[in-house]
């Protein structure tokens, strides 16, 4: 298996003196080519924070984060800020849409702030849209949707870019439980592809069974890691359907 992303040694505390808390106390991961990797874990344990830290978002204290051969924590602010844009899609959990755009636009900002042509980058938006199954919904402005829906738009502007490494956080809290599996299990047959790892952070245990690996935190280190099987099954075919796009 070939490694997309290492973490080493992280440690990241937020206070000082009396007041500090450690959040990360010492915490490795390593992520693979091919593999949804699910982090899981009690509230406060630090799985936000981790996750916050391997994707450039948030410094730790002390440690390495390795993307792609590339210490990304030694990268000058604007660098880090373009390696995120290229390499990186993040989904929040409450989504971070802007409600009184359009669903296509929404979509269409990291290829804005790439600076790439304004109709090319709606053409891709759109394209991504339908992927996700809302191609109808283009010209919506988005709080006209629904929970699932925005979620969906969500995950389309993060794949927009075609990034290497797909990010969630909690991408199931705010939807029904059935909603929740249909979503993540179109994102693992749609969007995991060879090239590509895809890490989730999530409470719900009716969603594991998508994962390739778990890892288990617990009072800010990795307790645990629970191997599902069927590492690099990822499908070709999407690999494919992204080509199609540009
Ligand atoms: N900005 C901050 N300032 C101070 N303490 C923080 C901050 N962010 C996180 N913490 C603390 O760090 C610890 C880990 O928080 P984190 O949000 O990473 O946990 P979590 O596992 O994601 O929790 P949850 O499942 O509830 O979202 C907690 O004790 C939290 O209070």
């Amino acid at each position: 298996m070939k490694t997309i992303l290492e973490a080493k040694n992280i440690v990241k505390y937020f206070g000082s003196d009396e007041s500090k808390t450690y959040a990360l106390k010492g915490v490795n991961l390593t992520a693979y080519y091919g593999e949804v990797l699910y982090i899981v874990g009690p509230s406060g344990s630090g799985k936000t924070t981790l996750l916050s830290i391997i994707s450039g978002i948030l410094r730790p204290n002390e440690g390495t984060v390795t993307v792609k051969d590339k210490n990304i924590w030694q990268m000058k602010d604007d660098d880090l800020a373009d390696f995120r844009l290229n390499h990186i899609g993040f989904v929040f959990q409450d989504y971070h849409l802007f409600p009184k755009l359009t669903t296509t636009e929404n979509v269409s900002i990291p290829l804005f702030l790439k600076r790439q042509n304004w109709d090319k980058s709606l053409k891709e938006a759109k394209y991504y849209l339908e992927v996700m199954g809302l191609g109808s919904k283009a010209d919506l402005p988005v709080y006209k949707l629904s929970g699932g829906e925005q979620q969906r738009v969500a995950i389309a502007r993060a794949v927009v870019s075609k990034p290497d490494i797909l990010i969630f956080d909690e991408p199931t809290a705010s939807l029904d439980g059935e909603t929740g599996r249909q979503i993540i299990a179109f994102v693992k047959e749609h969007l995991l592809t060879q090239e590509r790892t895809i890490i989730i952070v999530t409470h719900d245990s009716r969603i594991f069974e998508f994962a390739n690996r778990i890892l288990h935190m617990e009072d800010g280190k990795l307790k645990q890691t629970t191997d599902n099987g069927n590492h690099l099954d990822a499908q070709k075919c999407d690999i494919k359907l992204e080509a199609e796009a540009q």
